[in-house]
C-alpha cells in the first residue's frame, strides 16, 4: 500500500494560524452543508493537521473556531438531539500506528481485545434512522454530534433503508448514506438536464442531495448500516443490543431488512489478531478500485460489547474504534486541454490533459472523458479546476468541475470539425464520435505518415491522394504503394499520365530509402525519427531487428525495458506488412552500418574492441547540434536529414546545446544556441567546414 505523502501545512505565526482556522471552518461548513467545498479532502486534512500542530506548540493561542477536537470540525449543527452522541473516528495511517493504537486500547481496558470487526469506511455522510414499531419515522444527520438536522424528507429515496422493517421493533439504525458510482452518474445526468451544476464527486452528491428539499427531481442514494442502538421504548431489544457483539448486531440489522456492507466484496470480517486485521486491511485496500461505491479507509472496532463499554468514548471519537485511512483517490487539479485521439476503429475519443497531480502514489496527467456529450453534460471548460479520481489501475477520470472555483476566465472546449487523424468528416450521430472512414482512417493516417518527408518522402502523395487510393481500394497499407498498377491509377479522377508517372517514379525512389526511414515509416509506437535511426544503425538490417529479443533491443541507446518489450510485440504484429515490403523490393539495410555480433558471440574480439575503434567514423563519440540556415552542400537538407547525416558519420544528434555538446554547426541567423555554445566554450563550425568534415557521408547529388 502506498504511504501517505501528504504532510501537514506549516503555520509560521499567529496570523497564519488564524487564517488557516478561518479557511478550514469555511471549507468544513461548505462540505457538511452542500458538499461543495473548494478543497479536496487531502488539502483539508493537511490544513487541519497544521492547525493541530500549531495548537500543540501554542496552546494559549487556541481559537474557539478551531476545527480540532470537534465532530465535523464544529461546522455542522442541528436541533434534533441524539440519543447517544454520534461521534467521528480517530485515524491511523500505517500498520505501525495501528499497532500503537491497539496497545494503548488494551492498556486502557487492561486485557487483550477479544475480537476485531474490520469493515469498510464508507465515504458518505453519517445518519441515524429511527424506526418505531417497525416503521421508518425520522432521518437525522450527525450534526455536531449531540444534535443533528432532520432530513426525513429524504425517506423513500434511499436504497437500503426500507420504510418498514421485517419485525415491528423500535430501534435506531446508524450508518452511512452515499451515492454509488452508478447513482452519482445518474444524479449528474438528471441534475444537468435540469440546468444544475454537476456534483464534483459522489460524496458531495450525497451531502447536497440529502439536505436539499423541493427539488424538481429525485435522485437515489444508498444506505449502509454500521450500527444500531435502542430507543426509549425499545423494550427488551435494548438489552440484547447492549450485550451482543457488534458483528451480531450487524447481522440482526440485516435480518430486519436494512442494508449493510455484508453483501459487498469488503463485507465486515471478525478476526482475533492484529496480523489478521492488517491482512484484511490490505485486502480491502486492493479491492477498493473495483468497488461500485467509494471508501476512504477501513474501520476497525473492538467487537465485544464489554470491550467497547470499558474503553468508552472521548468527546470527538470512541476509543474502541479507529479509522485506518487509505490514501486519497481524489484531488483537485486544473484542466489544461483536451486531446482527440482516434482509435483503431475510427472512434474519436477525447482525453483530458491535466496539470500533473499526485494521486495515490502516481502522477496523473491525463484523464478519460468518454465522449463529447460527456464533456457537455459535465459542463467542463478549459482552465477549470476539476476533481480527478484515480484508484488502483483504473484509468483516471474527471468527476466534475469544482464550480465554486471558477474565475470567469475558463474557455469552452472546442470539438474537432474534421477527423484529427485523417482529416475526413466526423460521424456525430452517436454519442461516441467516429471518423467516417472507420477502420480505413487508420490506413489513411498510417499511409500518409509513411509517405511523409521524414519517412519514405514520396512526393505527390498528399493526404487527399492517399484518401483517394484507400477509397478506391487500391491501398490497404503502405506496402501496397509499391505494387500499384499504372492502368488502375490512370482510371482515377485527376490522375493524368504525367501525375501518374511522377507518382510511380517517386514511389520507385522510395524503394531505395535506407532502413532507418523504412523502419520509421512502420510507425512503431515510441520510435520516431531519431530512435528509428539508432535502431537501424545498431542492427544494420531488418532481419536482425526482427530477430532481436527485448534484451537485445535494450542495447540501443534510449530503449528501456518497457519500450523494448513494446517494440518487440509490435514488430510481431507488423510481420505481414514487413514481409510485404520485402517482397516489393524495399530496402531493408542501413548503408554504412555494421551489424552487431550474432547473439552468443558477444565475448569475441569484435565486442572486446574498445568503442570507436571499429569504424573510425569522423564524428565518433561526438554530440552535434545544428542551428541556423544551412548553406553550400548542406543547403537543401532538412533538420531531420542533417541529423541523419550526423548519425551516419558516427555522431549523436541533439537539439539543445549543453556542456556535453561537442560541436555546434551554426549557419546563418544562428541565435541563442550560438551564444550559449560560445558561453560554454563549445566548438562551433560553419556549414561549409562541417560539410568538409563529413564529406564522405554527404548524400550523392540527385
Ligand atoms: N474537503 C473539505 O473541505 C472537508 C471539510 C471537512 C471534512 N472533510 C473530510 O471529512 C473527513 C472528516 O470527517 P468526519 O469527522 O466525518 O470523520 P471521518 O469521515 O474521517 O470518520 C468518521 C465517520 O466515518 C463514517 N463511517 C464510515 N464507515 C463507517 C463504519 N463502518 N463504522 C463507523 N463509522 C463509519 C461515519 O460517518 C463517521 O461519522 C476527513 O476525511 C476530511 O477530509 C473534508
Ligand atoms: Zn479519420
Amino acid at each position: 500500500m502506498g504511504a501517505m505523502t501528504n504532510s501537514a501545512v506549516v503555520l509560521a505565526d499567529t496570523a497564519a494560524y488564524a487564517a488557516a482556522v478561518e479557511e478550514a471552518s469555511k471549507a468544513a461548513a461548505a462540505y457538511y452543508a452542500t458538499g461543495g467545498s473548494t478543497l479536496d479532502d487531502d488539502a483539508y486534512d493537511r490544513l487541519v493537521r497544521g492547525i493541530a500542530a500549531y495548537e500543540e506548540e501554542h496552546p494559549q493561542e487556541l481559537l474557539d473556531a478551531s476545527p480540532t477536537g470537534k465532530v465535523a470540525g464544529g461546522a455542522a449543527t442541528g436541533d434534533v438531539p441524539h440519543t447517544v452522541p454520534m461521534l467521528s473516528l480517530d485515524n491511523v495511517f500505517s500498520a505501525e500506528q495501528f499497532v500503537t493504537w491497539t496497545a494503548s486500547l488494551e492498556r486502557r481496558i487492561d486485557r487483550p481485545v477479544a475480537a476485531w470487526s474490520v469493515e469498510p469506511k464508507l465515504d458518505g455522510l453519517a445518519v441515524a434512522a429511527r424506526y418505531r414499531a417497525g416503521r421508518l419515522e425520522q432521518l437525522i444527520t450527525r450534526g455536531d454530534g449531540t444534535a443533528g438536522e432532520d432530513v426525513s424528507h429524504a425517506i423513500g429515496t434511499v436504497v437500503g433503508l426500507p420504510e418498514q422493517l421485517a419485525e415491528p421493533v423500535t430501534i435506531e439504525m446508524r450508518g452511512e448514506i452515499l451515492m454509488t458510482t452508478e447513482q452519482f452518474e445518474q444524479a449528474n445526468a438528471v441534475r444537468t438536464e435540469h440546468g444544475g451544476a454537476p456534483f464534483a464527486n459522489p460524496r458531495n452528491g450525497a451531502a447536497g442531495t440529502l439536505r436539499a428539499k423541493d427539488r424538481a427531481y429525485t435522485v437515489e442514494m444508498t444506505f449502509f448500516a454500521y450500527g444500531a442502538l435502542p430507543l426509549a421504548d425499545s423494550g427488551e431489544l435494548a438489552d440484547t443490543l447492549a450485550e451482543l457483539p457488534h458483528s451480531e448486531v450487524l447481522a440482526r440489522v440485516a435480518g430486519l431488512g436494512v442494508h449493510t456492507a455484508a453483501d459487498t466484496d469488503v463485507a465486515p470480517r471478525t478476526v482475533t489478531t492484529v496480523e489478521e486485521v492488517q491482512s484484511r486491511v490490505e485486502e480491502v485496500a486492493a479491492l477498493r478500485a473495483a468497488l461500485p461505491f467509494g471508501i476512504d479507509g477501513i474501520v476497525i472496532k473492538a467487537d465485544l460489547a464489554a470491550d467497547q463499554r470499558e474503553a468508552g468514548s472521548g468527546t470527538r471519537a470512541p476509543r474502541w474504534a479507529i479509522a485506518y485511512k487509505l490514501p486519497a483517490v481524489e484531488k483537485v487539479t486544473r484542466l489544461l486541454g483536451v486531446e482527440w485521439n482516434v482509435g483503431r476503429t475510427g472512434i474519436i475519443a477525447p482525453r483530458a490533459v491535466l496539470e500533473p497531480v499526485e494521486i495515490d502514489g502516481s502522477t496523473v496527467s491525463y484523464a478519460t472523458l468518454h465522449n463529447p456529450a460527456d464533456i457537455t453534460r459535465r459542463d467542463l471548460r478549459l482552465g477549470d479546476r476539476v476533481m480527478v479520481y484515480k484508484a488502483g489501475d483504473i484509468i483516471p477520470r474527471i468527476e466534475a468541475p469544482v464550480a465554486q472555483l471558477r474565475t470567469g476566465d475558463e474557455q469552452p472546449i472546442e470539438f474537432p470539425e474534421a477527423c484529427p487523424q485523417c482529416g475526413s468528416e466526423i460521424d456525430t450521430s452517436e454519442q461516441r464520435w467516429r471518423c467516417v472512414r472507420g477502420r480505413d482512417c487508420r490506413i489513411v493516417a498510417s499511409v500518409s505518415y509513411a509517405a511523409g518527408r521524414d519517412q519514405l518522402d514520396i512526393e505527390g502523395l498528399g493526404a487527399t491522394r492517399v484518401v483517394q487510393l484507400v477509397d478506391a481500394g487500391l491501398v490497404a497499407d503502405f506496402a501496397d504503394l509499391f505494387t500499384l498498377d499504372r492502368e488502375r491509377l490512370l482510371g482515377l479522377d485527376r490522375m493524368g499520365e504525367t501525375s501518374t508517372d511522377n507518382l510511380l517514379a517517386a514511389i520507385g525512389t522510395a524503394r531505395t530509402q535506407p532502413l532507418s526511414r523504412v523502419f520509421c515509416a512502420l510507425g512503431v509506437r515510441g520510435t520516431g525519427r531519431s530512435m528509428s535511426r539508432r535502431i537501424a544503425r545498431y542492427f544494420a538490417d531488418m532481419d536482425r531487428i526482427r530477430a532481436a529479443d527485448a534484451e537485445e533491443l535494450q542495447r540501443v541507446d534510449g530503449i528501456g525495458k518497457e519500450k523494448a518489450a513494446a517494440v518487440v510485440a509490435e514488430l510481431v504484429e507488423l510481420a505481414p506488412l514487413i514481409e510485404k515490403l520485402m517482397a516489393a523490393g524495399v530496402t531493408m539495410t542501413e548503408p554504412g552500418a555494421t551489424p552487431p555480433p550474432a547473439p552468443g558471440e558477444e565475448d569475441t574480439e569484435a565486442a572486446a574492441a574498445p568503442d570507436g575503434e571499429d569504424g573510425g567514423l569522423p564524428l565518433d563519440g561526438m554530440t552535434v547540434v545544428v542551428t541556423g540556415a544551412m548553406t553550400g552542400a548542406l543547403e537543401k537538407l532538412s533538420r531531420n536529414e542533417m541529423n541523419e547525416l550526423i548519425e551516419r558519420a558516427g555522431g549523436k544528434s541533439s537539439s539543445s546545446v549543453s556542456k556535453r555538446t561537442s560541436l555546434l554547426v551554426a549557419g546563418e541567423k544562428a541565435g541563442s544556441k550560438r551564444t550559449k555554445a560560445e558561453d560554454l566554450g563549445v566548438r562551433i563550425a560553419a556549414p561549409d567546414e562541417f560539410a568538409g568534415l563529413i564529406a564522405g557521408f554527404l548524400p550523392s547529388e540527385v
